[in-house]
């Protein structure tokens, strides 16, 4: 049986990525969201020369110890003194205003004394002393993100003070996802004699929320080839952009999952990867909609949709880098030897007296869910390694960070 590498697995669901699309999205619905366009400013920030301080706008060749000048007006934010500074004047300004025709500095009111419409200083300001000089955040024309770049709140708030009530976003995948297997009962209800309990749903159904328009739960389908047919045709006729099921993609007598997928028209690319946990994985599509068949395995399922799927989002949605590069950090305890195919290894991360290092976590079984639930990273473990002494630089890639 030829399994195939991983590499080789990645590049081929890539390809299979269409291009993506850009619609537009307010502002204020924008968290999350990939920039299809760049953002580029369409005005100055600041739009004219501002006060930093509350203070007085002067002159500052005009300043001398002691001197005098006349309060010939005020300067506050919203409403910017209309006048020119002349020698022997100043004007009162606040955070924020505009610094009126004629002055070149601000000094704070600290540093002043004012009486009777006259103000002395005690400091002499080199030009430009608080003052926010036009276009010092941004200049017209200046891209401020680039296409691909994720929206978060510092950048939606810089994206607000560049003016933009909306943006151009990558338009999102809907993703349908499907539990199979005769097994399998949903949380929370009285588990019959050989059952258990539907698991893999509640753990990819959020890590694909963030990248998707909307993820259907299409709930179990059971083990029979006309069940199972009939929930997969109405899936697509949801018009669906991406499948993903788990379970009953091995070889077993009930593994009909790939059997039906053919049957109503996917076409598969591929099936079995040299790894583990997640073997069993196929992959393929119908039409323009991806399809994943997933192992049943818990934390197959968790770890092939981490490792492959993501990325196929990513890329969807047109983001830098779809496989993340990984890590190179040194183990905190010593790995066994590995099989002919590639382990990806659940792990901690640790601080140490060195810095950050990962601790392997010695469990590998396909079915506990609670040691990936205690891992940070997976550690990529190359196939036929030895194993590995505590100390040694590994690749490995966070769980979060797909
Ligand atoms: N003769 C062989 N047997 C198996 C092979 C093989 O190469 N030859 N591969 C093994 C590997 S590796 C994996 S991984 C599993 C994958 O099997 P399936 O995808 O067919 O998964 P199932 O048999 O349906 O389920 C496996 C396991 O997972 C539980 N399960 C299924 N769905 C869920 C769910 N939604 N939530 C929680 N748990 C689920 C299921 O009850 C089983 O215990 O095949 C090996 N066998
Ligand atoms: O591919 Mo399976 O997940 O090793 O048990």
């Amino acid at each position: 049986m030829s399994l195939l590498p991983v590499e080789d697995a990645i590049a081929a669901i890539l390809g299979r990525v269409p291009a993506p699309t850009g619609e537009r999205v307010g502002l204020a619905e924008a968290n999350g969201r990939v920039l299809f366009e760049p953002l580029i400013a369409s005005h100055n920030q600041p739009p004219f020369n501002a006060s930093a301080m509350d203070g007085y706008a002067v002159r500052a060749g005009d300043m001398a110890p002691g001197k005098s000048f006349s309060v010939i007006g005020v300067s506050q934010a919203g409403a910017g003194f209309s006048g020119s500074v002349g020698a022997g004047q100043c004007v009162r300004i606040f955070t924020g205003a505009p610094v009126p025709e004629g002055a070149d500095a601000v000094i704070m009111q600290e540093e002043a004394e004012a009486r009777d419409g006259a103000a002395t200083f005690s400091s002499r300001p080199p030009v430009g002393r608080s003052i926010r000089p036009i276009g010092n955040d941004f200049a017209t024309g200046r891209q401020l993100m680039a296409a691909g770049d994720v929206l978060g709140p510092y950048s939606l708030a810089l994206a607000a003070a560049a003016n933009k009530a909306e943006i151009v976003a990558s338009r999102r995948p809907r993703i349908a996802v499907l539990a199979t297997g005769d097994e399998l009962q949903l949380p929370g209800q009285p588990l019959g004699p050989d059952e258990i309990v539907a698991s893999n749903n509640f753990g990819l159904v959020p890590m694909f929320a963030p990248y998707a328009q909307e993820v259907l739960d299409l709930g179990i389908a059971r083990d029979d080839r006309v069940t199972l047919r009939a929930k997969l045709v109405e899936a697509f006729d949801r018009g669906i952009d991406m499948l993903v099921t788990t379970g009953g993609a091995s070889v077993g007598d009930h593994d009909i999952v790939q059997e039906v997928l053919k049957d109503i028209g996917v076409e598969l690319d591929f099936w079995r990867i040299n790894m583990r946990p997640g073997k069993p994985l196929m992959f393929g599509t119908r039409g323009s909609t991806l399809v994943f068949g997933l192992p049943g395995n818990p934390v197959s399922a968790m770890v092939t949709a981490a490792l492959f799927i993501k990325p196929a989002l990513r890329q969807w949605l047109g983001m830098k880098m779809a496989v993340p590069t990984p890590m190179r950090l040194p183990l905190a305890g010593p790995t066994p030897p590995n099989s002919s195919r590639r382990h990806f290894m659940r792990a901690r991360l640790v601080s140490g007296s060195v810095g950050m290092a990962v601790e392997p976590i010695s469990q590998t079984d396909s079915g506990h869910t609670s040691s990936l639930a205690q891992a940070d990273v997976l550690i990529f473990q190359p196939e036929n390694d030895p194993g590995q002494p505590v100390g040694t630089v590994v690749d490995c890639v966070r769980l979060d960070a797909f």
